[in-house]
């Protein structure tokens, strides 16, 4: 066969393999109803433990080997999952809806912007984009009913706890009603035809340069430009014309503004993720179905041992601790302020009793959100 002729039988099966993937799609959100009215948890591990067996199996005399299919159904199962968790978080809070505005960091390209199309793309049929120049502005626009949720990145694998999203939750009266992680593969991007050697000046956002900063190092007499956001760092070399002038960003985002990459893999830590929050007027309520987080703050005061107690209380109560942050508490010097991440519905006794009980020994406790946890840990097949 021809070279095309070969393409195009390829084009066709690809074709058919998307039509089987929308199929199962709807068969999975078929499994959510059917496991809501049986009040089963979403995830059934066992299963996929089954299903995973059974389609190394049979992939075997198809020449597929046991790695590829279970990267593959990874994949599969973990979208799955998502999307009956967001159907069913739908139904529940009444949130299911056509359109959402969403307002997030940087216009279109811009790591937010992606994150903001993964999240929400699971969950309204249109999004309404509102691309914001600060953490501040994106807050706002929900505060003000300019828009129906917020995306925030809050903390990543190389450079950590972003603190001014953690001291702006601090204040905010709005709550944090979902999370993703969203892989950020950084990479130079340039004009066409842009000499490495000749580079003279790189613009990026300050988060970017963090998570950066050991390839940084390396770049000799090279200026750093701090931009609002990757999409403003593309946009300037997009205007600016000047071919020793380059940004760091996401391969698909320098695209859209003809950028052409240099050099990948920037960031200090090989598997370099965000974390984002999404943050609304309104809190919401998580299904029993769906594993729960829940982000509290609080203020212990400073006798000996205030924080030990308080994480007592969640260890005395069987509650697991995701992530603990302390930030300085406005006005107050020296005393901080608590963030805790803890594994656990807001509704749960056990998630009551414990905050009834810091509320009694700490001087402030606030609940920031409870929110489905998207952490979907793949299901590894142990040898039959
Ligand atoms: O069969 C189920 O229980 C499903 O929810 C479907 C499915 C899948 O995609 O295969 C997804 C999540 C479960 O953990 C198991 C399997």
């Amino acid at each position: 066969m021809e070279l095309d002729e070969i393409r195009h039988a390829i084009s066709d099966t690809d074709q058919q393999l998307l039509a089987l993937l929308a199929k199962r799609r709807q068969l999975a959100l078929a499994v959510a109803d059917a496991k809501l009215a049986q009040n089963k948890p979403i995830r059934d591990q066992k299963r996929e433990q089954e299903l995973l067996v059974s389609l190394i199996g049979q992939g075997k005399p198809l020449g597929l080997d046991a790695q590829y299919v279970t990267r593959l159904y990874h994949v599969i199962i973990e979208d799955s999952v998502l999307q009956q968790q967001a159907k069913i978080q739908g139904q529940l809070n009444g949130t299911d809806s056509p359109a959402v505005r969403v307002a997030f960091l940087g216009g279109q390209g811009s790591y937010s912007y992606w994150a903001t199309q993964k999240y929400f793309t699971r969950r309204a049929e249109r999004i309404i984009e509102q691309g914001c120049d600060s953490f501040n502005e994106i807050v706002q626009a929900v505060e003000t009913g300019h828009a129906d949720y917020a995306l925030l990145p809050i903390e990543n694998t190389s450079s950590g706890s972003i603190n001014e999203v953690y001291d702006i939750l601090q204040h905010t009266r709005l709550s944090i009603v979902g999370e993703l992680t969203h892989p950020i593969a950084h990479c130079l991007l340039g004009l066409p035809g842009t000499d490495l050697t000749k580079i003279r000046q790189v613009c990026a956002h300050p988060q970017v340069i963090a998570q950066c900063s050991q390839y940084l190092q390396g770049l000799s007499q090279v200026k750093i430009e701090y931009c609002d956001s990757s999409s403003d760092a593309f946009n300037r070399i997009k205007q600016q014309q000047d071919p020793t002038v380059v940004a760091i960003g996401g391969e698909e985002g320098g695209q859209l503004y003809g950028l052409e990459v240099l050099t990948r893999d920037l960031a200090n830590q090989k598997d370099n993720v965000s974390r984002f929050i999404v943050v609304a007027r309104k809190p919401v309520t998580v299904a029993k179905a769906i594993p729960a987080k829940t982000t509290f703050i609080m203020y212990t005061g400073q006798q000996p041992g205030a924080l030990v107690d308080a994480l007592l209380v969640l260890k005395q109560h069987g509650i697991s601790m995701g992530k603990l942050e302390s930030r300085p508490i406005n006005g107050n010097p020296w005393e901080e302020m608590f963030y805790v991440d803890v594994f656990a519905n807001l509704n749960d006794y056990a998630m009551t009793r414990a905050l009834e009980e810091l509320n009694k020994i700490t001087k402030f406790i606030k609940v920031l959100g409870c929110y489905p946890s998207e952490d979907i840990e793949p299901t590894q097949v142990t040898a039959g």
